[in-house]
């Protein structure tokens, strides 16, 4: 079976919500964290997502994890590229989406690539350029307040011409709604002008469709999740039937839901699963001042039932997040919450935890690095890019990496419905 794309995700979340599309659009997808060891076997995929956690870290070493990855999946034949980054653009100021897209086209020799994070399912649009989540710029959005990559514009043509050393065009919507060869056409002009990269509008999944057929020839794409699905088609390969995610519903998994993500929509979820089931929330002094946080956690959750979920977090509002970051630096701030749900993690899943459920996606590269996962399979669909995963391990996790901003309210509670 002939690999037939291969992606490069810049984080967890990220990496599970495009497999996630490729799954649901019927491609066998597999996902590794990170660029695998000699001897990892993709046995059948017909995608590749490598997860990396590139995000945040400095740009040449964005650079070269994303270029090493690359390597990887040229060397298993994949016959097209995908950079995945986030659907509201996240990049620090300094910005690794324009220096790790530069280096990953000039590899490819890919003379244009597009840049459409839009995912309509949602909320994400690109219209004439500007990004939009929900009805409200990307500017304006709650991600203005992220802690690690606060988006303070949305102009993409902008955003993307700032980081990358090459002229960036635009395909309006008009154009896209004109069909596959208007956008061709559209190409062909930019490439005309001098332009490596264009941002292609897309505010309904039938512009995404549409611009999948477009692109069937370049050698690389980058954007968020959704423009990948219309993609499979190209490779002849269609949805298939929904599958379940095969746990048997009587099965009794000890469950545990762990959160470093601050972004809205997380902190809603948790209003309502602290409602529901136990719950302790991790105070960031505290780990700072070397006090026993982890262990202390485990003892906690040792001493909850088995039969509910134990919810653990260290999710904040925007302010208490900003005083956390004067005091300790936005970085180190960050790193501290993140080990100490790592090791909370491990020391669940020793103590017989099957099930984890993670929401953020620094958080969950830092949780699934921690229990030193390899790669994962993609199970059934929780909420818009956001899947039930299996761990290649001999003991397998059920895993849910959930990106802060997705999912509805009861999110947790519908995870578990799904997972039985
Ligand atoms: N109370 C807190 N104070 C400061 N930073 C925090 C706090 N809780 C979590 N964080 C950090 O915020 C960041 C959230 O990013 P991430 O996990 O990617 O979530 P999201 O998916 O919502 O973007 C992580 O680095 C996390 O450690
Ligand atoms: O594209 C998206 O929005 C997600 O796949 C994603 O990358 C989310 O990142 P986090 O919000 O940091 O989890």
């Amino acid at each position: 079976m002939p690999l037939f794309l291969g992606v490069i995700a810049d984080d967890f979340t990220g990496a599970t919500d495009i497999a996630s599309i490729l799954a649901r659009e019927g491609m066998k997808v597999v996902m590794t964290i990170g660029i695998p060891r000699p001897g990892f076997d993709i046995g059948d995929a017909e995608a590749v997502v490598v997860a990396l956690k590139s995000r945040t870290i400095p740009a040449d070493q964005a650079v070269s994890q994303s270029l090493a990855a690359l390597a990887w999946l040229s060397e298993r034949g994949a016959g097209q590229i995908f950079f995945k980054y986030c659907s509201t653009f996240d990049s620090t100021a300094a910005g690794n989406i324009g220096p790790v897209a530069d280096a990953l086209a000039e590899a490819l020799g890919a003379e244009i690539a597009v840049v459409c994070p839009a995912f309509p399912q949602n909320g994400r649009t690109v219209f004439n350029g500007h990004l939009f989540v929900g009805r409200q710029l990307l500017q304006d959005s709650p991600m203005k307040d992220h802690p690690l990559t606060p988006m303070r514009r949305s102009d993409l043509v902008a955003l993307m011409a700032e980081q990358s050393a090459h002229p960036v065009g635009l395909v309006p919507h008009e154009v896209v709604s004109a069909g596959e060869a208007a956008i061709a056409g559209a190409f062909a002009a930019a490439l005309s002008e001098g332009k490596r990269f264009v941002v292609v509008d897309a505010i309904h999944d039938a512009h995404l469709r549409v611009l999948g057929k477009a692109v069937r020839s370049h050698r690389l794409l980058t954007g968020g999740s959704a423009l990948a699905m219309g993609l499979p088609q190209n490779f002849g390969i269609s949805r298939k039937a929904e599958k379940s995610n095969g746990t048997s519903p009587a099965a009794k998994v000890k469950t545990a839901i762990l959160s470093g993500s601050c972004s809205q929509a997380t902190r809603q979820q948790l209003l309502r699963a602290k409602a529901l089931w136990p719950s302790l929330r991790i105070n960031l002094d505290a780990v700072a001042d070397g006090q026993s946080v982890v262990e202390e956690a485990l003892a906690w959750a040792r001493s909850q039932s088995e039969s509910v979920p134990v919810v653990i977090y260290g999710s904040a509002d925007p302010a208490e997040v900003e005083a956390n970051q004067q005091r300790y630096g936005r970085e180190r701030a960050g790193a501290m919450m993140e080990q100490a749900l790592a090791a909370i993690a491990s020391g669940l899943v020793a103590d017989g935890t099957a099930r984890l459920l993670v929401a953020g996606g620094e958080t969950s590269g830092a949780v699934i690095s921690a229990l030193k996962i390899k790669g994962l399979t993609i199970g059934a669909e929780i909420a818009p890019g956001v899947p039930w995963t299996t761990t290649l391990a001999a003991n397998p996790l059920q895993v849910a990496l959930k990106s802060g901003n997705f999912g509805g309210p009861d999110f947790f509670e519908r995870a578990l419905e799904i997972a039985g």
